[in-house]
């Protein structure tokens, strides 16, 4: 993205030819079509070769970046200078090239520097985002970058590891065996703070220019060791919003907690299905058994049905020994079983056949076993609709169904936006290790405007993006994704109570500009600015607030 301040840049060039009689303007590209056709030809003239016209215009020069020309500066003399501008045109173009050359120096190199800013977040973004288990060393030893879901697995937060030895994880023997390795390879470590853990670790050595920059280590815990998730993370606690039906939803969900009764968790993508589920379970007498989660939809069927019911030492090719499937890891605690609608009629017909039974049968097996779990199930679908159209077993659903839980979309209960705001700036400046950023009055009002197709989740994720992105204490409107500054405006009815609060905001945050940047027109512009507002909007909200 080019960041052109056309007034800085302006300003500079006529600062530097103030002594001459001579003025500048800047063109962009695409200017409308109020110029006559022959200033706009000599415009397309100096795009298309990239060279300087000298008419009776003036001196046109084109702006360049990368060599791609984005607009044009016009010189022209000043009235009545016409003849002495016609005289000193090899002087007042050799410095106006000048300057633009400098300008597009200048700019290239924000450009880079913004390129450079983007690719370290973007695979910061990588780092924090990827299930694999990957560390970026040095080959001094020191961990430059580490996957969250690494550091979660080795129970420590991501920004502790960073800038540590990889010493402190790994034997130094293994180091050294690493920084001997000069192509990909395959080695058995056992971690440090995780006992008797074993670990594969590959390594993969980075190049530049031949010399090896550092190294990318990829873990792997080996295989018959992998445990599967049994932990929660979420109480009801942790469920944060005001309205009166997420209120009511945790009401519910914390009555039939502590019984066994089967829970159906309705939902949009993004709600809080699985947090609940959570939260009900730790709720519940069974907090202390395992919680085993598994994704009906993310799992092929074939495989599915050995993850849910596990399977007997020779079932297959490859089944060297018995494999318990989740159910029996879940036994006494609960299972939740995400995206149910997504599951096969032949997988729906066992696992009505366990509801009834409480037994599951391992493939290949022909001996049953007893389990005592408890079943949540969730879903983004229609069951209704899945039923009628004989793709749900009308029996399961039934089963299934006995306590339909409901979580209403965000754009239902937008008073809890402001909370959940509050909440992941904090989570997430914790996490990011950044100081904590306040919300633009305008950026604020975005968010509370737009309709939210993927819930809280969606949520988080732009908050994320805000705190990794925004430089400054504020997060102005020119930080928001693209989908959000131009979201159509929406007749939202703000209750009174909103727009009394938020003008309280409202002053406040423009007060704390105003004192930040002062109260001079200089000072007002960069409030305006921060705004994201025009300085005549800034006048007339101050008038309005009383902001003197
Ligand atoms: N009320 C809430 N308070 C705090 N965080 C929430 C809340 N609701 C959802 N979240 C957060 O939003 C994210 C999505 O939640 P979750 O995975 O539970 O949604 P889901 O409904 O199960 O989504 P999907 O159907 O796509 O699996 C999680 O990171 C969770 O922490």
């Amino acid at each position: 993205m080019l960041d052109f301040h056309k007034e800085r840049y302006l300003q500079k060039i006529n600062h530097r030819l103030a002594k001459f009689p001579v003025e500048t303007e800047f063109f962009p590209l695409t200017i409308e079509a109020r110029y006559s056709e022959y200033f706009l030809s000599l415009l397309e003239k100096v795009h298309k070769t990239g060279m300087n016209i000298y008419c009776d215009l003036g001196l046109l020069i084109p702006a360049k970046v990368k060599a791609e020309v984005f607009g044009v500066f016009v010189i022209k003399p000043k009235k009545h200078m016409e003849k002495w501008f016609e005289e000193n045109i090899e002087m007042i173009e050799c410095i106006a090239e000048a300057l633009v050359e400098m300008i597009s120096t200048e700019m290239e190199k924000g450009l880079l520097e913004k390129e450079n800013d983007m690719f370290r977040m973007e695979i910061q973004h990588l780092f924090l985002s990827t299930k694999d288990f990957v560390a970026l060393v040095s080959p001094d030893g020191t961990i430059q970058e580490m996957s969250d879901s690494f550091a979660s697995y080795l129970k420590k937060s991501r920004s502790s590891l960073i800038g540590e030895p990889i010493t402190d994880l790994i034997s130094q023997e293994y180091f050294q065996n690493i920084k001997k390795t000069y192509e990909n390879k395959d080695w058995n470590v056992t971690l440090h703070h995780i006992e008797e853990e074993q670990i594969n670790v590959y390594v993969k050595p980075l190049y530049y220019l031949h010399s090896i920059t550092s190294y990318l280590l990829y873990f792997k815990p080996i295989q018959s060791k992998a445990k599967v998730k049994q932990h929660t993370v979420y109480q009801f606690h942790d469920i944060k919003g005001v309205s009166h039906s997420i209120q009511s939803v945790i009401e519910m969900a914390k009555r039939v907690a502590p019984s066994s009764t089967t829970i159906m968790l309705r939902g949009e993508s993004g709600t809080g299905k699985e947090v609940f589920a959570q939260s009900i379970h730790q709720y519940s007498n069974r907090a202390h058994k395992p919680f085993i989660a598994i994704n009906c939809a993310a799992i092929p069927e074939t495989l599915l049905e050995s993850e849910l019911f596990g399977y007997a030492k020779g079932a297959f090719t490859g089944a060297k020994e018995r494999k318990k499937g989740r159910f029996e890891l879940a036994n006494g605690g609960t299972i939740f079983l995400d995206e149910i609608g997504d599951m096969s009629l032949h997988l729906q017909a066992k696992l009505l056949r366990v509801i009834q039974e409480r037994k599951i049968e391992p493939v290949g097996d022909t001996k049953s076993i007893d389990v005592d779990v408890r079943i949540i199930a969730a879903t983004h679908q229609n069951l209704e609709k899945l039923v009628k159209e004989g793709k749900f077993r009308e029996d399961l659903y039934y089963r299934l169904n006995v306590i339909p839980i409901t979580i209403p979309p965000l754009r239902e209960r937008k008073e809890d936006i402001p909370i959940l705001i509050e909440y992941f700036i904090k989570y997430w400046s914790n996490r990011l290790n950044r100081p904590p950023k306040r919300l633009s009055q305008n950026v604020y009002q975005l968010l509370l405007e737009y309709d939210w197709p993927g819930n809280v989740r969606e949520l988080q994720n732009v908050i994320q993006h805000l705190v990794e992105l925004e430089i400054g204490d504020i997060v102005t409107v020119k930080s928001l994704p693209d989908y959000l500054k131009n979201q159509p405006a929406m007749n939202v009815k703000k209750t009174n109570e909103y727009r009394d609060q938020h003008s309280r905001d409202e002053k406040d945050e423009i007060i704390q500009l105003l004192d930040q940047f002062g109260r001079d027109t200089p000072g007002k512009k960069k409030v305006a600015e921060a705004l994201g507002i025009s300085l005549s909007t800034l006048y007339r909200r101050m008038n309005k607030l009383k902001i003197k």
